[in-house]
């Protein structure tokens, strides 16, 4: 008895002492198990990031969106495989990517850890598990399907034409920004697309008001709630009018946002009533289709409707940035483009359908290189497959003496595996000169199109988690470029713009450039 009270006043006197001995002891033990005992121990990589995701939050929140570029050093560093979490594995071979991004009757779930950055997990795109991804995902492909995307082209080419002339509005009048006018084209017709409804951003004075700000402010944020994904539960809880005296930007997503609940209220009155919508919506697709009672849930569908816009405004605006510079920024591309495309097109003011313009061979390898040079997204994207191992197998030559190295790893089911478009799209042996906006290189000997290199294009990923909106994405670009290098491509110039302001510094899941950039800039004469 004596002795079990002296060993309680012993606990009792140096408790603190012995809490830290205990966390000491359970970090260290943790340490051990995933350096020498986890199932990726065998993986290479900096034995910091195999311990604790604390590396990553270095790299991505403290340093402010550079993981991505750590991650290149880091495989000059390790080689094409590599262990960048205690859980995760990056690869860097442009050879790999079906296997990463598998189709093919596999099961292919998203990352939770990923997932939880965004904080709306009923939508397809961020729906973990495959079969519910595929349910959700069947219910929306036809919307967004190439003959959807047909119909549609009455308004995108509409659209096309506004932005041009809203542009001209400007002529010797200073600079004015492409950048927002961008966004407020691929806003206005992703709008009308999903919900029938003209949100007229293009005829904003200066494109304001539009949704940049307010999305790329939350973009800026996900690199945190990846982290600590419970904060959504914090911002949830804050007002709307104290979220906008803290970012006056948000006014106009909280706006946009309404306008969207009033259509889903709308399409299930007309529902609800026996009545056909006025303009057929995501809405009407997804609750007069066959999906079950739970998956037609307001909410959920509305969770729907909203990824659809966020997932389409900023990346088609960003492209169709990235794009526009460099055919400004290079005389010989704009004269290529011009050409070819005057050749084809006598009245700048009505185009030919999609499909004639897809068969240009030069516009086409401008599209391609406009989506190389702008990524698709900044950050990776990993992909789980749950029922089968990975098996990854690389080949390096070593330095210049032209031997092969192999690296050969087979990493077990459940382990999310991720790549880069940004360390494929820069890979000089696919694409060499890499920093080059050359449309020539999709280009064969005779001036055709060659396609054997579209397979390294992940701008839109791969596999069976791939943009849904790549008909419409491609739809917006190759109109909207080929209108305004007809109607303005001799009229405008760039202005206090430089490569810097549409180059990657900064992933934000989007890439971002240089702090402090103002955007793509022109004078229209
Ligand atoms: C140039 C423009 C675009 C780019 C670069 C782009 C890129 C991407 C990428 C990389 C993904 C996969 C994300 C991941 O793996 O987590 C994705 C998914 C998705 N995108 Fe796009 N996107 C573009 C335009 C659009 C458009 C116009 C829409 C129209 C609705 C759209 C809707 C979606 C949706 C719904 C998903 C989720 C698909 C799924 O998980 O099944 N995107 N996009």
């Amino acid at each position: 008895m004596a002795i079990f009270e002296t060993r309680l006043d012993f606990l009792v006197q140096h408790w603190p002492a012995l809490l830290v001995a205990l966390l000491v002891t359970f970090v260290s033990t943790k340490a051990i198990f995933r350096l020498y005992f986890h199932p990726l121990a065998n993986v290479p990589g900096p034995k910091l990031a195999a311990v604790t995701w604390l590396y990553e939050f270095y790299y991505d929140i403290i340093k402010g969106g550079q993981g991505v570029f750590q991650l290149k050093r880091l495989h000059e560093r390790h080689g094409p495989i590599i262990r960048i979490t205690p859980n995760e594995v990056h690869v860097n071979d442009p050879y790999l990517i079906d296997v990463v991004y598998a189709g093919g009757g596999k099961k292919v779930n998203k990352d939770p850890y990923f997932v939880g950055s965004f904080g709306v997990p009923e939508s397809a795109f961020l729906t973990v598990e495959h079969d519910l991804h595929r349910t959700r995902r069947g219910a929306l492909n036809r919307f967004f399907s190439k003959s959807s995307v047909r119909e549609s082209e009455p308004f995108i080419q509409e659209a096309a034409q506004r932005f041009c002339l809203r542009l001209e509005e400007y002529s010797g009048k200073g600079p004015v920004t492409l950048s927002a006018a961008t966004s407020t084209f691929s806003t206005d017709v992703i709008n009308e697309h999903n919900f029938g409804f003209r949100s007229n951003y293009l005829d904003g004075k200066e494109f304001k008001p539009n949704l940049q700000n307010a999305l790329d402010g939350l973009s800026n944020s996900l690199q945190l709630m990846k982290q600590f994904p419970w904060l959504h539960h914090v911002m949830r809880m804050i007002p709307n009018s104290l979220f906008i005296r803290m970012d006056p930007d948000m006014a106009e997503y909280f706006a946009h946002e309404n306008r969207v609940r009033e259509r889903l209220d709308e399409v299930i009155a007309r529902i609800k009533n026996g009545k056909l919508s006025e303009h057929y919506t995501i809405f009407d697709e997804l609750l007069r289709g066959t999906l079950s009672e739970e998956e037609k849930r307001p909410e959920r569908v509305f969770q729907e409707g909203l990824v659809a816009v966020s997932a389409a405004s900023e990346t088609t605006a960003w492209a169709l940035t990235v794009g526009l510079f460099h055919v400004l920024n290079r005389p010989a591309v704009l004269s290529k483009l011009r050409a070819e495309l005057e050749s084809n097109i006598p009245d700048a003011s009505e185009l030919p359908p999609l499909a004639v313009l897809e068969q240009m061979p030069y516009l086409s390898a401008t599209i391609n290189e406009t989506l190389r040079r702008s990524y698709g997204v900044a950050s990776r994207l990993p992909r789980i497959q749950p029922d089968h191992p990975v098996h990854l197998r690389s080949h390096v030559k070593k330095g210049s003496t032209g031997v092969e190295e192999e690296f050969d790893y087979v990493i077990p089911p459940g382990y999310p595996v991720s790549m880069s478009s940004v360390l494929v799209h820069t890979n000089p042996d696919i694409f060499p000169d890499p920093y080059a906006f050359s449309p020539e290189r999709w280009l064969n000997r005779e001036g055709g199109r060659r396609k054997d290199l579209d397979r390294y294009l992940l701008s839109f990923s791969k596999g069976t988690r791939q943009c849904i909106g790549i008909n419409l994405a491609h739809a917006e670009l190759f109109i909207c470029i080929a209108t305004f290098v007809l109607r303005l491509g001799n009229r405008l110039k760039l202005y206090e713009t430089t490569e810097e302001d549409v180059e990657i510094q900064r992933d934000c899941f989007g890439p971002r450039p240089k702090h402090g950039s103002k955007g793509v800039r022109v004078l229209v004469n």
